[in-house]
């Protein structure tokens, strides 16, 4: 059973943070706790991919390894849900078919796709844009070290009045630069990831000796 199946029920609006947490860090931590304060959500479920269609050479960290560092980072938060959907699938994980997964699931509950600057960017690159723009709303992050957040390439995908909602769905934060393929090189060149993770997070990377090899 995933962790989300424990999740209430109710008509509130679903946040999903999606991502490949390889590792988890303290950026997605705080866009997802950002999200939960800023948008009409009661939850954001975070969907760790199996493979990002954008990175198919995949993760470094095994599936269970990667939803280990979650469990402990979020282990105990109100708010955030581990939802294992995509992991279970296996394979390419397109964001269309998750959610018209959760849609099915909750077909009452609005969906808010969190995303960083980095990932608009290459919007017009996943599979189905125009869909994921029905199936849910999408709020988006600023993102340190990257270019601030540039919606016209959602131009030619929606209704003016739907693109006007996306921009003012922003989600404020301050701007952290901090990104996973960082921090693997941080581990593999002997650096310290100290505070750029939850404690006990660092521990099971070196527990398990994850990333020390480039
Ligand atoms: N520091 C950050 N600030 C804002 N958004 C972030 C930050 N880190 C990650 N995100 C967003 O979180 C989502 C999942 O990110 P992902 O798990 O791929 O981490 P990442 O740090 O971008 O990894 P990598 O460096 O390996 O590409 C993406 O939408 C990404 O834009
Ligand atoms: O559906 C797509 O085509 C698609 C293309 C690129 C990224 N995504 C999703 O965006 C999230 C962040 O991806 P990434 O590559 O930054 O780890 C993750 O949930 C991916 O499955 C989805």
């Amino acid at each position: 059973m995933s962790d989300s199946e424990t999740a209430p029920q109710s008509q509130q609006g679903i946040g999903i943070l999606g991502g490949s947490f390889d590792p988890v860090h303290m950026g997605h931590l705080w866009m997802a706790e950002s999200a939960l304060e800023q948008l009409p959500i009661e939850h954001v479920h975070w969907i760790p991919a199996a493979t990002s269609p954008l990175k198919p050479h995949g993760p470094v960290a095994s599936n269970e390894q990667r939803l280990q560092m979650l469990r402990l980072a979020l282990s105990g938060q109100e708010g955030h849900v581990i939802d294992d959907w995509e992991l279970q699938q296996d394979g390419i994980s397109f964001t269309r078919l998750t959610l018209e997964h959760l849609h099915q699931r909750f077909p009452e509950r609005p969906l808010y796709l969190i995303i960083g600057a980095d990932s608009l960017a290459s919007f017009d690159r996943w599979r189905d844009p125009e869909r994921i723009l029905e199936l849910c709303h999408l709020a988006v992050i600023a993102r340190g070290g990257q270019a601030p957040p540039d919606y016209s390439i959602l131009d030619s995908m929606a209704a003016p009045d739907r693109l006007r909602t996306i921009r003012e769905s922003q989600i404020s934060m301050p701007q952290i630069e901090i990104s996973s393929s960082d921090l693997r090189d941080r581990v593999s060149s002997g650096r310290s990831i100290r505070f750029q993770v939850p404690h006990p997070v660092r521990t099971l990377i070196s527990q398990e000796k994850l990333y020390q090899e480039e």
